[in-house]
């Protein structure tokens, strides 16, 4: 089977001006290469400040990266062409409530998107907007809803239906359900794997949830500092993980 993704030595280094003659580099990403298929799942592991953040702002074209390529279906991403991949890679943050603007309707956010990146007509774009929302387990009526007007599970599926309507191969969840209650977040990774197995969709699960990661994950990434030190199929890695690292974090998380 090919890859959807593969990512190549990629490196990103920050600097931080500390004054007025006085710089800091902070190396974020270091040499990482790890390849993800369609329908598959990759979990990112690591401590605070590891570069997990990073790598999916470097996915997403928010960061530039110093040197690496990322492969999408085999053919390089030009950030410079990131609408482009806007269709294929799409994202969701840690909180769902603040990445809604409190002041649009749902519907009218999701048109937004198809009205932005896609060439649909009006009539379609309605009913892609129904469909997303009943895909996702939400309302026609929803459309018309205000960003306060949801709980926070019902947020977390717009945040979705956003992330989702365009039909992407690869999704980034960046501690995306690290907020909700465990019973909440249950029911968002049951529709998760739904959608996934519907839809052959793959994910990017960047969390240090290890229930989560174990549950979802086919192969998990473990950085330390920017650096890879473990990577391969989940239980593997927890089986027997290569790097002493990995192991006292996993035990740390446990
Ligand atoms: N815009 C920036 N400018 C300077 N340094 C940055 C910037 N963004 C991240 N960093 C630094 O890069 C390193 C990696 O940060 P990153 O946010 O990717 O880590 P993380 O693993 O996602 O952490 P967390 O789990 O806290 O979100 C850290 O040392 C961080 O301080």
């Amino acid at each position: 089977m090919s890859n959807l993704l593969e990512v190549e030595q990629l490196s990103k280094t920050y600097v931080k001006h500390l004054g007025l003659f006085r710089r800091k580099r902070i190396q974020a990403l270091h040499d990482i290469s790890f390849s993800l298929q369609s329908g598959k799942t990759l979990a990112i592991v690591g401590e605070t400040g590891s570069g997990k953040s990073t790598l999916a702002k470097l996915l997403v074209g928010i960061e530039k990266p110093d040197s690496g390529v990322i492969r999408l279906a085999g053919e390089p991403v030009e950030i410079s062409h990131y609408k482009k991949y806007n269709h294929v890679i799409r994202f969701i943050f840690q909180d769902a409530s603040q990445s809604l603007n409190p002041l649009q309707k749902v519907g009218q956010m999701l048109e937004d998107v198809l009205r932005f990146s896609t060439i649909l007509d009006p009539t379609q774009r309605r009913t892609k907007i129904r469909q997303t929302l009943r895909q996702l387990g939400l309302l026609d009526e929803h459309a018309e809803f205000y960003p306060h007007m949801f709980s926070g599970g019902q947020l977390q599926r717009v945040a979705l239906a956003r992330a989702l309507i365009l039909d992407p191969k690869l999704l980034i969840l960046d501690q995306a359900l690290s907020a909700l209650d465990p019973s909440l977040r249950a029911q968002i990774v049951n529709l998760l794997l739904e959608l996934q197995q519907k839809n052959d969709l793959a994910y990017l699960l960047i969390t240090n949830n290890l229930q989560l990661v174990q549950h979802l994950s086919d192969d998990m990434l473990v950085l330390s500092e920017g650096e890879t030190t473990d990577y391969g199929p989940t239980a593997e890695v927890f089986r027997a993980p290569r790097h002493d690292y990995t192991r006292k974090l996993l035990n740390s998380l446990l």
